[in-house]
């Protein structure tokens, strides 16, 4: 998706990396690189992890600690060869993280970073402790990485090695970004249970970048024991863990190659300062780190997203999204025959203590149909509309889907039957493009899994996947914008590209909260044109709206609530003569 301008840099620095041993440079520059490459491949899993996904960890390092020390005991105590311990050191990355992050990403909020220090510490304290693992002194006497006769003994022909599984891994990780899973761990970014109403298995999300992450800093660990042949539990300590989280956040937290500058700034800058600063201050104590510590402030406070964003603004490059003619489409539902009972709302019932905010309501939506559910504030129509969509728990009654109950159901497992939603506050990912925004609404209808991305053996699912969420933007009318960032959109657009990602689920009803609200005359105008083209296509529709004319000359059924009670269900134009409407919603207006 790059263009020439940013080719022709990434090839110099490209072959600069590959000439860069064989040129008279001091070999302290190829040991700096060696712990650059070193460090990145941790990066990249942070990148993943906090910048993509949004779970920051302190804890990296410990996943680094468990890489060296499989490789480390296995080829000195048991006699495997290092690459036999390569899957191996990797398994057991993978196999530490799953349980951790079960427990880990279930935490929010700030408790997330706590408690990735608190098993940061605990694990860096246990290695220090076992005897198998050398204890404090570790382990020495670890072979190089050899082929054939050939061995990886001095640092710049490990550097090969290093640089090409730094570079395997930024690939593998671009890769994955631009696939499904990728676009499941971007939509954590939207945070809460909005994923899930598009389809999301958010705990399955954040386990896998979770797990991704571990593995990465799990070969990190194993590159590193063999470079180093002998290692201690000191760098896999809890100060590196946060050096680790610096090298993302000042590279570019949600940027892969960002990681690989964010390591190369820190590390460079962290031996000049120890150089520097004990001329210029007189001592050697860590000083470094209280440098590290502005720097990041300064940082943060001029580019919150890291330097990398800085550095691509000097090869801009227009990338634009070709959707495959050839694409095959995704399998679509049968519609059902209008007229048959889509939802029905049985006696549904919500209470918040004391307060019955939905009072034994009850309704239907007919396929074909579009249902306005209408009524003052506080009446409870957000709440019917919760209740239906599973973000919220019924109190009494049930609500059924084609025949079916809801009740219990997951939002996710809901959106998987044919119930889309979009929201009153718009749920998008703004930095993502409108493109992908609407190919999230097809997620549940992909398989493509982790591997698969990585190695882009589901570009043709992938391009079904696109193919899909242009034929929504066409049907919308968005399809000019469609490599816009999403959040480039005014108001009214961000509405009708929540309605695209709706429809990419392959639905059976729309569900829309409040769609016209904030939007100006005009885009209201558009908006129940184009639902009423969706009706036209044979959707269901059932809308939650306040504005009163909006939905007049719009829906075919209207639906009165007034202090969580039904006071009036019909044709609109029934429903606005009725007294108790006019008393209680219209006033004199009606
Ligand atoms: N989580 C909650 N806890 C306690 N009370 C709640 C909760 N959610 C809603 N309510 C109350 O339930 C009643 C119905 O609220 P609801 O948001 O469903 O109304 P609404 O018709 O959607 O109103 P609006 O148009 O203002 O959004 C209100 O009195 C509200 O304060």
């Amino acid at each position: 998706m790059s263009s020439s301008r940013r080719f022709i840099p990434a090839l110099v620095v490209l072959v600069l990396l590959a000439v860069l041993p064989q040129l008279p440079v001091p070999p302290f520059w190829i040991t700096l690189l060696n712990n650059i490459g070193i460090a990145s491949l941790v990066a990249i899993g942070l990148v993943l992890l906090t910048g993509v996904g949004g779970l920051t960890s302190f804890g990296q390092a410990a996943f680094c600690g468990f890489g060296a020390y499989t490789t480390a005991v296995l080829t000195t105590a048991y006699g495997f060869s290092p690459w036999m311990t390569l899957p191996l050191s990797l398994a057991v990355g993978a196999l530490i993280a799953l349980p951790l992050g079960l427990i880990t990403v279930r935490l929010s909020g700030h408790f997330l970073p706590l408690g990735t220090l608190a098993w940061g510490i605990a694990l860096y304290y246990l290695f220090g402790q076992i005897d198998l693992l050398g204890r404090h002194d570790g382990i020495a006497g670890i072979p190089p990485l050899s082929i054939g006769d050939y061995r990886f003994m001095s640092g710049s022909s490990i550097y090969y090695v290093i640089w090409t599984f730094v570079i395997l891994t930024a690939l593998a990780a671009q890769n994955l970004l631009d696939s499904r899973v990728g676009r499941a761990i971007r939509a954590l970014r939207g945070g809460g249970q909005a994923p899930e109403a598009f389809g999301v298995n958010v705990a399955r999300a954040k386990l896998t970048v979770f797990v991704l992450a571990g593995v990465t800093a799990a070969l990190a660990g194993w590159l590193y024991a063999h470079m180093q042949r002998a290692i201690n539990p000191t760098p896999f300590s809890i100060s590196m863990g946060i050096e680790y989280l610096l090298m993302a956040v000042i590279g570019g937290a949600g940027y892969v190659w960002g990681a690989i500058f964010g390591a190369s700034l820190v590390l460079v800058l962290k031996e000049l300062l120890q150089r520097l600063l004990p001329d210029l201050i007189g001592t050697t104590a860590n000083f470094e780190m209280i440098v590290f510590g502005a720097l990041l402030v300064v940082i943060l406070q001029f580019a919150r997203d890291g330097l990398w964003p800085v550095v691509l603004r000097f090869f801009p490059s227009k990338s634009s999204h070709r959707i495959r003619g050839d694409a095959p489409a995704l399998g679509k539902r049968e519609a059902p025959s209008p007229g048959t009972p889509l939802i029905r709302v049985e006696k549904a019932r919500k209470t918040f203590g004391g307060l019955v905010a939905v009072n034994d309501v009850s309704f239907e939506v007919k396929a074909g149909q579009i249902v306005g559910l209408i009524g003052p504030n506080g009446a409870g129509k957000s709440t019917t509309f919760d209740l239906i969509t599973g973000m919220n728990s019924l109190s009494g009654g049930q609500i059924l889907f084609e025949g079916k109950p809801l009740t219990g159901r997951s939002p996710r497992d809901i959106a998987r039957q044919g119930v889309a939603r979009t929201f009153q506050h718009p749920k998008i990912l703004p930095g993502m493009s409108v493109l992908e925004n609407v190919a999230l609404g097809a997620h549940q209808r992909g398989t493509g899994g982790v591997l698969q991305s990585i190695l882009r053996l589901e570009r043709t699912e992938e391009a079904a996947l696109m193919a899909e969420a242009m034929r929504q933007l066409e049907r919308v009318g968005l399809a000019e914008f469609k490599d816009r960032p999403a959040g480039d959109l005014a108001l009214g657009q961000v509405r009708i590209l929540e309605i695209a990602r709706a429809l990419a689920l392959d639905p059976v009803v729309l569900l829309l909260d409040e769609p016209a609200a904030g939007l100006r005359y005009g885009e209201k105008q558009e908006l129940a044109a184009l639902l009423k083209k969706l009706r036209g296509e044979g959707m269901s529709i059932l809308l939650v709206e306040h504005d009163m004319s909006f939905v007049m000359g719009l829906v075919d059924h209207l639906v009165v609530l007034d202090f969580g009670t039904r006071i009036a269900d019909g044709k609109p134009q029934e429903v606005r003569e009725n007294p108790a409407v006019i008393a209680a919603y219209l006033g004199g207006t009606a």
